[in-house]
């Protein structure tokens, strides 16, 4: 299978570290991105062949995943019009934020054949989740086509809807930033209490990964994990009451419906254009 991918910055690394010689010979993976440095760095790790502007290397192949930003997807769609090979009628994978696939199928001059996916980057180590929906337009044989992709760098979910791809943003995409977020405070705490940075570190790394395993494994909710941990008048019991008394769990959850409504927000404002 031959995968190009339009964009070539954070996300797209991760996809291709995923992908490349795994799941397609490097050789197989064309990138399209401007920042000659970038591409220089993944012809070298992954063996991709690259290009600086879109070009009829990226029409051809099979799939065509479109990394770019969401402010940037209308001029790639034009960028990559031209160059699309309408009779193979290739795959197009976009897994930008907002982006709705009405819009993009009417940036692309009516073209259907569009699965509209949110990855996150764990995808770098093989352990992300990708939420997916398919337009119209896609065959059964491009869905397995779009699925092996996704799958090759960890778990896929289809949505019956492609709208639930915003709630899929703001809780899995966004998601690792928020543990990531969890774990400064982790290691700003351990370092407040006289621990090296390492030490913090090591600690809030082992506590995430040990609890997310053991939830994974348990058959019991996450609710019943977390009563375990909290002994009646012991140090877990202050923990989570002076979390309740700040409003943490209510803040979560304002954050990701935040998320989910700059997602629809991008889709609106973009897809007006
Ligand atoms: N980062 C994440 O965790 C996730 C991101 N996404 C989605 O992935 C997409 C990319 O995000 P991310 O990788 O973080 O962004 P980056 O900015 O890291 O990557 C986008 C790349 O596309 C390049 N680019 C801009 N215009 C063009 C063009 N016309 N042709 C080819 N390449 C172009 C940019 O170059 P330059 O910088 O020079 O403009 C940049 O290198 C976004 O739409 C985002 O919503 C989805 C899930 C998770
Ligand atoms: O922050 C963003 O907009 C992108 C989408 C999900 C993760 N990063």
């Amino acid at each position: 299978m031959k995968i190009a991918f339009i964009g070539g910055g954070n996300m797209a690394t991760a996809l291709i570290a995923g992908l490349a010689n795994k799941l397609t010979a490097g050789a197989n993976i064309h990138v399209v991105d401007p920042n000659a440095e970038a591409l220089a760095r993944l012809h070298q790790q992954y063996g991709v062949s690259t290009a600086s502007a879109t070009d009829a290397a990226a029409g051809a192949a099979d799939v065509i995943v479109l990394a770019v930003k969401p402010q940037n997807m209308r001029e790639v769609a034009a960028q990559l019009l031209p160059l699309l090979d309408q009779a193979k009628q290739p795959l197009i994978v976009s897994i930008a934020a907002g982006i709705r696939s009405v819009d993009l199928a009417r940036w692309l001059g009516g073209y259907d054949a569009i699965v509209r996916c949110m990855p996150n980057t764990p995808a770098l180590i093989g352990m992300g989740i990708t939420g997916m929906a398919a337009t119209g337009g896609v065959s059964e044989a491009q869905r397995k086509q779009a699925d092996d992709i996704l799958s090759a760098v960890g778990q896929t979910v289809w949505l019956d809807d492609e709208s639930k791809i915003d709630a899929v943003t703001a809780v899995s995409g966004s998601g690792p930033a928020y543990v990531f977020y969890f774990m400064e405070a982790m290691q700003q705490a351990a370092a407040e209490m006289g621990l090296s940075a390492e030490q913090g570190l090591q600690l809030a790394q082992a506590t995430f990964g040990g609890a997310a395993q053991l939830a994974a494994r348990s058959t019991e909710p996450v609710q019943v994990l977390r009563e375990r941990v909290t002994s009646k008048g012991g140090t877990t019991y202050a923990a989570i009451t002076s979390m309740e008394a700040s409003g943490v769990k209510a803040a979560v959850v304002a954050a990701i419906k935040a998320a989910q409504a700059r997602g629809k927000e991008l889709g609106d404002e973009l897809g007006a254009a």
